[in-house]
């Protein structure tokens, strides 16, 4: 029962207007009824005028009821785009505000999530505003109980349990059959995904050139007919259920009636009432049925309760720490100093949720400002785990991550500081500009950011065309092109804001000359600044002013590429293996398992 109060927290997000309307209307909705029946009496009671004037109200009543329902419909779907629509951004900024990757990737906030934002494409999946406005209808309903009830009693109080009473029961057992029913539905929905599957295959013309040609067709009627069957037989067998109890509510809803109306008819002859209050008191009796026994509500209010109940999970789950202050954070990384800081992974160790094999084990490093450093590996490694830990976007098993001196995971606004160009980078279908500024607005940086990365012609000839052709009037770019973007996403952070660049395989599609030129204008843009360079390309690492080698979870070599040569360890085997490809001709890119 609380939480059925408590779905009536969502009702704020609907607007004090859409809400105030609604409110009025279900009320109309549950009190006129009983009005009806009142001013029917006044009717019967009066004579000449005032009868005119109580029907006149009668069928003022009356018609405002009609009203109020014409304009139900527009402010429900109003208030529900209102209130789903804050739920949503609700659920979505705590997923994009979660401290950490792990916590949203953990499989129990995953299926929270789903719950939470599951697409209603049936009857039985409800949202927070259908539960909500069920809840705010049922208060209404119960309050042209009331009414009706006050009705009642004018003629005895103990018609009041008389009607009432079999009435709720009524009300109760519609429901638990809804639910019943409900509860069916969602055991039998995996079965109805698979004959939804099966259904596309029958009609799919990939699937049905090949089903023509290995002559499955008989096949697949199997697969569909057994999934259709196994998702509508448990229903079938609820409805005959519904049917067979059906005698119960009738006689809970008919013998209490009858039996009022024949006393009361009885008490009317016997001079006990007026004609007019025992007509009220009919007109009463069965508008208890009707204001209370209409379930519509009951599955509203079920159906959104596991989104509620998801919904307060993720809230536990994911909503940062009571005191967390990010306004503090934004100021912090407001202030960051100039100078990049000094950066130390001691003694970290860390396996992915899930699992049990550590990806770094007991990794020690540094990476010291102003420095460029070279991460290289073989794939797997853990090269960019390690930029994501450094991100802050997980947190260490053991051992610590320091920016001079201080964890980064106490660090407020410590992601802010690094501008990190991810293997998977994003391609938002937005105009390039914004897809390099994103939210932030500074042009003067963004231009430079664009320029930086060699993207200005590019710029001036797609002229604010969204970057993806599923938007009108958008194109789409090459990889290269796409991965110059994101170089500029994070040339713009170091513009603004960053301090350490932090660039996961920045070249994998470009060209060799583009690559080269690039190059050329980084080490003039990011001076200053510490970068972080991951690449199989060791022509590209070698000018770093040190080269890190990571295997088995930890730094394996270290130096710059004269020393490691000289060292002739494994960094020296793989550059020798990749000049002497390129000089036969082949990528100069290290595939795994080409050194061991
Ligand atoms: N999100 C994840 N969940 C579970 N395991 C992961 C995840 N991401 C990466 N891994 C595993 O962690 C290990 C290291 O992956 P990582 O991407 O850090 O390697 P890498 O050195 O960057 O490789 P590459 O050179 O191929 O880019 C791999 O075994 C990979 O399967």
């Amino acid at each position: 029962m609380r939480e059925r109060i408590a779905l009536l927290s969502f009702l704020r997000a609907a607007g004090p207007a859409p809400l105030a309307g609604l409110g009025v209307i279900l009320l109309v909705n549950a009190v006129a009824p009983p009005v009806t029946a009142v001013t029917m009496a006044y009717v019967l009671r009066s004579g000449g005028t005032d009868a005119l004037t109580a029907a006149l109200a009668m069928g003022g009543v009356v018609l405002a009821g009609q009203l109020a329902l014409s304009f139900q419909q527009p402010l429900t779907l109003l208030a529900s785009a209102r209130i789903d629509g804050a739920f949503r951004t609700r659920i979505a900024a705590l997923a994009l505000g979660a401290a950490t990757l792990d916590l949203v990737e953990r499989q129990r906030v995953r299926s929270l999530m789903a719950v939470a934002t599951a697409e209603p494409d049936d009857w039985a999946t409800k949202t927070p505003a259908d539960g909500a406005l069920a809840q705010l209808s049922t208060l209404m309903r119960y309050l042209g109980l009331v009414l009706c009830a006050a009705v009642l009693a004018a003629w005895s109080w103990w018609l009041v349990p008389a009607v009432v009473l079999p009435a709720l029961a009524v009300r109760a057992l519609i429901g638990q059959g809804w639910i019943r029913h409900f509860r069916v539905w969602l055991a039998s929905v995996g079965d109805r995904r698979w004959f939804e599957y099966w259904a596309g295959v029958t009609s799919a013309p990939a699937e049905g050139k090949e089903l023509r040609v290995f002559g499955a067709a008989d096949w697949v009627l199997a697969h569909y007919r057994r999934h259709v069957l196994a998702h509508l037989e448990p229903l079938w067998a609820d409805d005959r259920r519904v049917m067979r109890d059906h005698w119960l509510r009738v006689v809970l809803a008919v013998v209490p009636l009858a039996v009022v109306y024949v006393w009361v008819g009885l008490g009317t002859v016997d001079g006990h009432g007026s004609l007019a209050l025992a007509a009220a008191v009919f007109t009463a009796s069965w508008s208890t049925y009707v204001v209370v026994a209409g379930t519509g509500d009951i599955i509203s209010l079920e159906g959104a309760l596991p989104v509620f109940r998801a919904a307060r999970d993720l809230e536990h789950l994911l909503a940062p720490a009571e005191g967390a202050d990010r306004d503090g954070a934004a100021r912090e990384a407001a202030a960051v100093p100039e100078r990049p800081p000094l950066i130390r992974f001691e003694g970290v160790r860390f396996a992915y949720p899930g699992t049990a094999r550590p990806v770094l084990d007991g990794l020690d490093l540094e990476i010291r400002p102003g420095e460029l450093l070279a991460v290289v590996g073989l794939n797997g490694a853990g090269k960019s785990t390690l930029t994501t830990l450094l991100a802050g976007l997980y947190r260490p098993d053991a051992g610590r991550i320091t920016a001079d001196g201080a964890d980064v995971a106490d660090l407020p606004g410590w992601a802010s500081r690094l501008a990190v160009v991810h293997q998977g980078f994003v391609r938002y279908h937005l105009p390039l500009e914004r897809n390099v500024a994103l939210g932030e607005a500074d042009v003067a940086a963004r231009e430079g950011a664009v320029r930086d990365a060699g993207l200005a012609a590019l710029a001036a000839r797609l002229d604010g065309a969204p970057l993806s052709t599923a938007q009108p009037g958008g194109v789409d770019l090459s990889g290269g092109q796409w991965q110059l973007v994101a170089l500029a996403r994070a040339l713009y952070a170091i513009r603004t804001r960053a301090r350490v660049l932090v660039l996961d395989e920045p070249t994998a599609h470009l060209d060799v000359r583009t690559e080269h030129e690039l190059f050329q204008r980084l080490a003039g843009i990011v001076r200053g600044r510490s970068v972080v360079l991951i690449s199989h390309r060791l022509a590209t690492v070698r000018q770093a002013d040190r080269i890190v080698l990571l295997d088995g979870g930890r730094i394996a070599e270290s130096g710059t590429h004269d020393e490691l040569m000289a060292m002739g360890g494994r960094y020296a085997a793989m550059w020798l293996l990749q000049s002497r490809r390129f000089a036969e001709g082949y990528d100069d890119r290290l595939e795994a398992g080409g050194v061991r």
